[in-house]
């Protein structure tokens, strides 16, 4: 189904390249859906190239969409389980970042995981990269795969967010959500409290003032919502609105928080904006920002525009070093 959307809209490659990651989405909801049946797919191996010990469903789902690509329009994969740029059909067309299982600590106790990727023009010739190193505005779409109670694609192809849901008994996608349309403001949000001594001023102020519900600067009374998986976060905010955020903080290397800009942040912004929501990294644009190498990090906030707005308010268009210094004001810039 998603192949035959993609065909009519003149994308063929990338048709191919997004009917490739679904076909291996299929084959990994299955074993996912085995759940310990399929062996302990928690079981720990190797570190991975950001020092994330590996567990048996990252490589399981590393080596599926790998060999997936590799029949595919692909030249080249940036994927979260291989430290270097993987070179697959030189002279190809199209360039693939890949988060092949996300949701990592999700592993085994049954909980939602998912498969981001974001598809790309391969740079020409490219020996290091070149082809990664565009904004995410570069990218031709952008998806990921929830593997939850119901196995979903969350497809982009530039023209609005479209849900597609597996119809196991035919091993096919089917088109429920043609049109995603994201709430404006929303009274959710999704933050690893456990992180909150570790946050800068701008993060502490927003969710204090959101704690604060009616009784603060917000006049509005919040849940939060925290799957530990940023695949079922992000599908809740498209479908019904609300706010995630992952930033950086005071931790030993989570300055530029935990996620990753090519293989979660960029696709995930490009998904968020085509449904009519936000992604920023409290100063930036997710989608204009370049990344230098393949792994790298960004402070991540994406979802209903007014609490994105809201968000990119307490920041002050300071970047993160600013928000650290002490010469930052400790009061939430919508405090009186
Ligand atoms: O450990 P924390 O701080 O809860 O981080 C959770 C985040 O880490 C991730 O699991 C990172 O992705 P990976 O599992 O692909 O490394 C996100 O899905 C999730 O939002
Ligand atoms: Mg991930
Ligand atoms: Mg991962």
């Amino acid at each position: 189904m998603a192949q035959a959307v993609a065909a009519e809209s003149g994308l063929a490659d990338v048709a191919a390249v997004v009917a490739a990651i679904a076909g291996a989405a299929i084959d990994i909801s299955e074993v996912i859906g085995r759940g310990a049946l399929a062996g302990d797919l928690a079981a720990t191996g190797e570190q991975n190239s950001d020092g994330d010990v590996q567990k048996a469903l990252d490589v399981i789902a590393h080596q599926r969409v790998t060999e997936a690509l590799q029949a595919a329009p692909v030249a080249e994969v940036a994927s979260e389980e291989a430290e270097d740029v993987m070179r697959l059909n030189p002279g190809a067309p199209l360039a693939v970042a890949i988060d092949p299982l996300d949701g990592s600590s999700n592993i085994g106790v049954n909980m939602a995981v998912g498969t981001i990727f974001g598809i790309r023009p391969a740079a020409p010739g490219a020996t290091g990269h070149e082809s990664f190193t565009t904004p995410g505005t570069a990218q031709l779409a952008a998806g990921f795969v929830t593997y939850g109670p119901a196995t979903a694609l969350v497809l982009t192809l530039g023209e609005g967010t479209q849900i597609f849901v597996l119809d196991r008994s035919e091993r096919a996608f089917r088109l429920t959500h043609p049109s995603l349309d994201v709430p404006v403001s929303a009274k959710e949000y999704a933050i690893n409290a456990s992180n909150a001594r570790h946050w800068d001023t701008p993060i502490r102020s927003f969710v204090e003032d959101c704690l604060r519900g009616t009784e603060g600067p917000r006049d509005k009374d919040f849940n939060m919502r925290w799957l530990g998986s940023l695949v079922a976060d992000a599908q809740r905010v498209l479908m019904r609105g609300g706010v995630f955020l992952y930033p950086g903080d005071n931790r030993k290397g989570y300055a530029q928080g935990r996620l990753r800009l090519l293989y979660e942040a960029a696709p995930i912004a490009m998904l968020m904006e085509q449904a009519g929501a936000g992604a920023t990294d409290g100063e930036r644009r997710i989608l204009d920002i370049e990344a230098t190498g393949i792994h790298e990090r960004v402070p991540l906030v994406f979802g209903s525009q007014e609490e994105v707005a809201c968000v990119a308010k307490y920041f002050g268009g300071r970047n993160h070093a600013a928000g650290r210094s002490p010469l930052f004001g400790q009061r939430g810039l919508m405090r009186g």
